[in-house]
């Protein structure tokens, strides 16, 4: 397998993976017309956020397999169009998030006192100590953007300036943030109330142009701000006309919409802004952790071990998991079919699943039905992964019921969806690996694809109603290329789904409507076939997100107490732990026995079977282990000084980690100990 190392990544990344046995070569001066000439030779390559790998890219690089950026952000990537090709794209979560904190905080420190300006003019011979007047930091509001890695590490060194810290981030749950000494906020009220922002937010859809002229506005005159996310979070003109009017006092930046930034930016010109080459992450240390972590991840995937770090690592698996890509689609297709079949606007969904893969993957199904029904209001840009939360924007109430198997079907997705106007039911399958249908509508049972152009009525079940639409059809010369029939238990009403091959004009439908005295309910449905885009799930549902959080909080106050000694390893656990719990699982199974040992014996207490004296002897052996664990891991920190070798260095991190994992799990069993103790003496 062959690597192409490109920006100037430090060179241990080469070293390891040569040591993982491939071939590698670094260029650090390739130009965008060399990269297209020899992408096609390489499996992997591997960036900083100076090469753009976009489409054209990936389409020429015939054997690429994976993409590695030794960093953080992967605007610079095009995850869909890798995704599409079964690439897969790794960043380095956690590496730089100590520099890039540092970094803001430096330039937080700089915005409050114009620290390179007033260096610019001494330089310069200039004595001029009154016009240098700036603001403390104390007692000041910081309202944090974005309250992942970086953003955490920035409020917990602002804290200590003795700022106040409000924090905006939509993905984070409060219990989280107040292990941290923070409380979440509303975007407005950071905006209304924050002296001083800094931006810690990818950029996406999301988040671009979040600062600009209509947000500034929000703001309090005098405000400072700080960009060492991505250019395009703020929109530069707004803030250099901003800067200029001396609404805003002073902003700095470490990153922009373009780089190299334009010699005709308007930034050049604006007063009191402060600006650096997008170096936040650009330390000895950051560089050295991110080129040793993406080299790690990259052998860890060549040997067949679970990979950390994947950013579209649910992507893949749902592209390759045709079953569950059939229901994705269905789900869209059935979204659409109802939006369209109930008038009004939606005011509440259900979704009921069975089968246990649909129940894995509720998320997703909601999703995909959202997705379908924004579609059909008009709002396109909907994506898989923001569906959900545009839905809860816009006060539709969604609940979702899950049960583990149907009597006769292995899965099966059915939705209720309501309106001001109405209400239907819908239900669909996929048979085989992608076959789609819709088994019932409303109170009618049927065996429908949803094909392309569908014409749905329901009648009066009477004769000659289908011959009659037949008729109208065939006068304006539109072919049938499926009926399907059905109709209520009480033998009243008939439901027909008619598919076409092509649209039928409004006037047509009008006299098919006239076709029955009793108001035929025409519905036209059409082009929901089109097949689902995986934009979906470039990261994980908010539900893993949010246990993976919680439980690397859990982690942090274990880290707390041994704080001093290992904090350097905390970015390697994060690499270990990446974002899913699953590295529990590789946890001793001899441990996890003796574990669900004591926690039967604590059961059996509760249930009165076991002594006290029993329970209390569990509790102080447990105790003693964790305080073992907590000195192994102190060893284990001195011994990683006293090793050179990689390998060795790699095998007392995994060590480390595993303490990390059994201090947790101890934590936890002392927990629920101490709970029944209690519990039962009272
Ligand atoms: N200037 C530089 O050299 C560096 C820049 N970065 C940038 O900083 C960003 C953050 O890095 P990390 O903290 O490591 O990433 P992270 O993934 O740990 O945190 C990003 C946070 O932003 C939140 N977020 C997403 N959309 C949001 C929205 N619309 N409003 C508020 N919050 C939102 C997410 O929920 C997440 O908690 C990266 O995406 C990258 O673009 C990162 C490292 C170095
Ligand atoms: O990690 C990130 O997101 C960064 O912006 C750092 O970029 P760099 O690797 O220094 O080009």
């Amino acid at each position: 397998m062959r690597a192409l190392i490109l920006d100037n990544i430090e060179v241990f990344c080469g070293e390891i993976l040569r040591k993982s046995g491939i071939e590698v070569k670094q260029e650090n001066k390739l130009s965008r017309d060399g990269l297209k000439e020899v992408i096609s030779n390489y499996e992997i390559v591997i960036v900083r956020s100076a090469t753009k790998i976009d489409a054209e890219i990936i389409e020429l690089g015939k054997k690429l397999r994976l993409i590695g950026r030794a960093g953080v952000g992967v605007d610079n990537i095009d995850i869909e169009a890798a995704t599409n090709k079964s690439i897969l794209v790794m960043n380095t979560p956690g590496g730089n998030t100590v520099s890039a904190a540092e970094h803001t905080c430096g330039m937080l420190l700089s915005v409050a006192r114009l620290i390179p300006q007033a260096h610019a003019e001494t330089a310069a011979g200039i004595w001029d100590r009154k016009k240098w007047m700036g603001v403390e930091l104390e007692g000041k509001t910081l309202a944090i953007l974005g309250f992942g890695k970086i953003g955490q590490e920035v409020a917990r060194r602002m804290t200590s300036f003795g700022m106040r810290i409000l924090v905006y981030d939509p993905m984070i749950p409060d219990e989280f943030a107040q292990t941290i000494g923070v409380n979440l906020s509303s975007l407005e009220k950071c905006f209304q109330e924050a002296d001083f922002i800094t931006l810690h937010t990818p950029l996406n859809s999301s988040t671009r142009g979040l600062v600009s002229k209509k947000t500034i506005e929000m703001m309090k005159t005098g405000v400072r701000i700080v960009n060492c996310a991505r250019g395009g979070i703020v929109n530069e003109a707004d803030l250099a006309e901003e800067l200029t009017k001396g609404k805003v006092a002073a902003a700095a930046a470490d990153v922009f919409e373009k780089e190299p930034l334009s010699q005709d930016s308007p930034l050049l010109k604006a007063p009191h802004f402060i600006m650096t080459p997008h170096i936040a992450a650009s330390t000895i240390e950051a560089q050295s952790k991110v080129a040793t972590q993406i080299a790690l991840q990259i052998g860890d995937w060549i040997s067949g071990k679970e990979v950390v770090g994947v950013v579209n690592a649910a992507s893949l698996g749902l592209v390759q998991n045709l079953e569950l890509q059939a229901y994705i689609e269905l789900s869209e297709k059935m979204g659409s079919f109802v939006a369209q079949y109930v008038d009004g606007q939606p005011k509440q969904l259900t979704v009921f699943l069975s089968g246990s893969m649909l129940g894995k993957f509720s998320d997703h199904i909601i999703s995909a039905v959202l997705k379908g029904i924004f579609k059909i209001m008009g709002e396109k840009n909907i994506r898989h992964n923001t569906a959900l939360a545009f839905a809860k924007s816009k006060g539709i109430v969604i609940e979702v019921n899950r049960e583990k198997s149907h009597q006769d079907y292995t899965d099966l997705v059915r939705i209720e969806y309501s309106t001001e106007l109405g209400k239907s039911f819908v239900s669909g399958f996929v048979i085989g690996k992608t076959a789609q249908r819709i088994n019932m509508i409303d109170e009618f049972t049927c065996e429908v694809k949803l094909e392309k152009y569908l014409l749905v009525y329901k009648n009066r079940d009477k004769p000659g109603v289908i011959a009659r639409v037949g008729a109208r059809l065939l006068r304006v010369n539109k072919n049938i290329a499926n009926v399907s029939l059905s109709r209520n238990e009480e033998k009243t009403k008939a439901l027909t789904i008619i598919s076409l091959d092509s649209d039928v004009d409004d006037d047509v439908l009008e006299r098919i409507k006239n076709v029955d005295d009793d108001k035929l309910l025409k519905k036209r449905y059409y082009d929901i076939n089109k097949k689902s885009h995986p934009d979906f799930f470039i990261h994980n549902s908010p539900n893993e997100r949010r246990e993976s959080l919680l439980f690397t909080a859990d982690l942090n106050v274990a880290f707390k107490t041994l704080k001093d000694k290992i904090t350097r390893f905390y970015y390697v656990s994060e690499l270990l732990l990446g974002d899913s719990v699953t590295e529990l699982k590789k946890i001793d199974s001899l441990m996890l026995m003796q574990m669900m040992q004591v926690q039967e014996k604590v059961d059996e207490f509760i249930r009165g079977n076991v002594l006290r004296q029993e329970v209390e002897v569990e509790k102080k052996n447990i105790m003693e282990q964790r305080v073992q664990v907590e000195r192994n891991m102190d060893s284990l920190s001195i011994e990683f000084d006293t090793v050179s070798s990689i390998d060795e260095r790699i095998k007392i991190i995994e060590a480390i980690y595993k303490q990390l994992v059994m201090h947790k799990y101890f934590g936890s069993l002392l927990e629920s100990i101490t709970k029944a103790l209690h519990s039962n003496e009272k």
